[in-house]
């Protein structure tokens, strides 16, 4: 048989996470496997806050491109990065195990951001750090942050903020983990959709290998993911909404806490839910993502939202 091959950003990141499952399918189902190496629009976008630049799926279009045409058959995502809805002809074909799902808090002089004097400039693009952020201490100053995990942290040191937020999935698979002062716990920096969680995307046709990647599924993830993904579906989700989703299981509930800030008055105050339910598969998990949504719209979720 032909080597698999995976499309792959070329940020450490995504090179780290093309390696991990290009190893896993060596190891468990004696794949030989190759890495196709693209550079995608949202790599190309460094200037602008993302939420500014607009398109959805800004950093997985080329590599549905190269699925598309055969040159790849398989890519690798962070799954807060791929889109609610997939172009038609594409599916999840996995959702893997996820690590730590939380944000954490970088800087070298203060432990917390608790601990900041007042109006200290902390770094972030992502509206949904920046509405959390300023819930906790409205007086902060928040300056946009672009750039792979490497760029950011120079840009830290460099000296233009008193601390930054990252996903600590990401700093921890880069062996960066001794940047974390802290990890923010989840119901006070409540994560985006998906955080944490490797998404594989292949084309819906390829039957043969989506029935070995579906061996690759972690169902806790999956099941806690769908719940999360359905409140940003239900909301018209898109990455430049400062909106926070996410499930974890107690026992054999999973609760669900989400909440939706004002992109454009980001001191408003948040729309906050919590929901726990007995849940068993993909459709109860998206119901109660979809119960979330029905809790924020009850609470006036339409006034902040962008106008359609
Ligand atoms: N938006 C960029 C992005 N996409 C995935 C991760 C981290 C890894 C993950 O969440 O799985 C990051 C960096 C960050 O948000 O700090």
């Amino acid at each position: 048989m032909n080597d698999t091959v995976i499309a792959t950003r070329e940020s450490r990141l995504a090179l780290w996470q093309a390696e991990h499952v290009r190893d896993l399918l060596q190891q468990r189902f004696g794949l030989a496997v190759r890495l196709l190496g693209m550079t995608t629009r949202g790599d190309q976008i460094l200037d602008r806050a993302l939420s500014k630049v607009g398109g959805k799926g800004l950093f997985v279009k080329e590599l549905e491109a190269a699925l598309e045409d055969g040159r790849a058959h398989l890519a690798v995502h962070s799954l807060k990065d791929v889109p609610m809805e997939l172009p038609p002809g594409f599916v999840l074909a996995a959702v893997m195990e996820r690590e730590d799902p939380r944000d954490a808090w970088v800087s070298a002089r203060h432990a917390s951001p608790l601990d900041l004097p007042q109006g200290a400039v902390v770094g972030t693009s992502s509206l949904r750090r920046v509405v959390q952020l300023l819930a906790m201490r409205p007086d902060l100053r928040i300056e946009p942050l672009r750039g792979n995990l490497d760029t950011r942290l120079r840009k830290l040191d460099e000296g233009g903020y008193d601390g930054i937020v990252l996903a600590a999935a990401g700093l921890m698979r880069l062996g960066l983990e001794s940047r974390i002062r802290m990890r923010f716990d989840v119901d006070t920096m409540i994560p985006a959709a998906g955080q944490g969680a490797l998404g594989l995307e292949v084309r819906e046709d390829a039957a043969d290998l989506r029935a070995t990647i579906a061996r690759l599924v972690h169902a806790p993830t999956l099941l806690a993911c769908e719940a999360e993904r359905e409140v940003s579906r239900g909301l018209g989700g898109s990455c430049s909404m400062p909106l926070a989703a996410h499930a974890h299981w107690v026992g054999s509930e999973l609760k669900l806490a989400a909440a939706l800030g004002d992109g454009v008055a980001p001191t408003r105050p948040l729309l906050k839910v919590e929901l726990t339910a007995a849940v068993q598969g993909v459709d109860e998990a998206r119901a109660l993502g979809a119960r979330a949504v029905a809790a924020l719209r009850a609470q006036g979720a339409a006034g902040y939202l962008p106008a359609a």
